[in-house]
């Protein structure tokens, strides 16, 4: 983070932001755009940062999103001034009305989870068969009038588990803006100098109301064979991943539980020591994008299926959102617990690691969980979007 927008005192900000990102990483807001990175896919983006941060300037950052497809275009942007302080708190706002649309319901959702399955059956125990894939699905939620991205941030912004972010996002069809914002608890990458760190989740169960509930929803995750496989599966390819590039690599808690707001998580922090510290935390992210906890194992085939099963297109859901510097630091976040924004609609995703012996109604549920966070922020009560 650089030491300008390191602070995360209370402030206003007068006009809206460009983009933010509020965690306890620290907070950047960023005002207007100077220029666009050129656009390309994640095996160019280090090139691409590198290069454009060269000719800016040594107080130069670039922020955005990388979309869920490696091959799609980023976007990236330099804005033209960074605030040394996070947005004021929301003021309270009149409630909206909201139009539901879920894409597919649970029991959608569920047969598309046995679809799966049964390929990972067919597929067990030979070379390259399906061992994870990550399921989404999307609710369209549209408003009696136009959602106020800034506000909506300041309200993901709230969980102290969570980094609240908004970025731009190319503009919609017929030139609306377009935004996604989120609260996502998963870092993919971050990078000071030499030292990396990653905190890969996967394993999930939703929070109860009740204490004793709670507590035993957590206890239940922590001792579900399931989850572990699941979790152990993006932790094993993060490490993997990284260690040909480190001279230190590790997890010195092993794996433990995390919560946000809405759910209980199975998480590993890992940290190192670069070879090199000049490998960028743009480079790194676009290595290690996209994950098993988004994608599957083997990857190219768990993203085929998911091009293939899912109704929608993900777009920049399950993508990484993050910032870098000319010094070549930043960080990186897995796009999850977001939605797209333009106008009075939000469009929110959220999907859940399936592997065998993952039960199809129980994932359904947990991806209504998983959206959560967005409906809170926007207003609309868990019940309203029950399906
Ligand atoms: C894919 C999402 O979340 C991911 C999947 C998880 C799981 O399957 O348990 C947990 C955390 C995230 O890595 C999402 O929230 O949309």
């Amino acid at each position: 983070m650089p030491a300008a927008v390191m602070t995360a005192g209370a402030a206003a900000v007068a006009a809206g932001p460009a983009l933010a990102f509020l965690g306890a990483g620290g907070t950047l807001v960023g005002h207007g755009v100077a220029a666009l990175l050129p656009r390309g896919p994640a095996a160019t983006l280090g090139a691409r940062a590198a290069a454009f941060l060269r000719e800016a300037g040594a107080n130069a950052v670039l922020a955005g999103a990388l979309p869920f497809a490696p091959d799609a275009d980023d976007f990236l942007v330099q804005p033209r001034r960074l605030a040394p302080a996070a947005p004021e708190a929301a003021p309270v706002a009149a409630p909206m009305r909201w139009r539901l649309r879920h894409q597919p319901d649970a029991a959608g959702y569920a047969a598309a989870v046995r679809k799966a399955l049964h390929i990972m059956d067919a597929e067990a125990g030979q070379p390259g068969g399906l061992a994870k894939i990550v399921l989404a699905r999307s609710l369209l939620a549209t408003a009696d009038r136009a959602i106020d991205p800034m506000a909506l941030l300041r309200r993901l912004a709230t969980d102290p588990a969570a980094t609240g972010f908004l970025v731009p996002l190319p503009a919609a069809e017929g030139g609306a803006a377009r935004w996604l914002a989120g609260a996502t608890p998963e870092l993919l990458v971050e990078k000071r100098g030499a030292r990396i760190r990653s905190h890969p989740l996967a394993g999930s169960a939703a929070r109860q109301a009740d204490a004793a509930a709670d507590a035993a929803a957590a206890s239940a995750l922590s001792r579900s064979d399931k989850d572990r496989r699941e979790h152990a599966i993006v932790a094993d390819c993060i490490l993997d991943t990284l260690a040909p590039f480190c001279r230190s690599l590790s997890a010195p808690q092993g794996t433990t539980l995390m919560r946000t707001h809405s759910m209980w998580h199975l998480g590993t922090a890992i940290e190192g020591e670069l070879k090199d510290p000049d490998l960028s935390a743009a480079a790194l992210a676009a290595l290690l994008h996209p994950t098993p906890a988004v994608c599957g194992l083997p990857r190219a085939r768990a993203a085929r299926l998911i091009g293939e099963i899912e109704p929608m297109d993900r777009g920049f859901y399950a993508g990484a959102v993050g910032w870098c510097d000319a010094a070549g630091d930043g960080a990186w976040h897995v796009a999850i617990r977001c939605a797209e924004i333009s106008g009075a609609s939000a469009r929110l995703y959220a999907g859940a690691g399936i592997v065998p012996g993952s039960d199809p109604v129980a994932e359904a549920a947990e991806t209504g969980a998983k959206y959560g966070a967005l409906l809170a922020a926007l207003g609309i009560a868990l019940d309203e979007s029950r399906a």
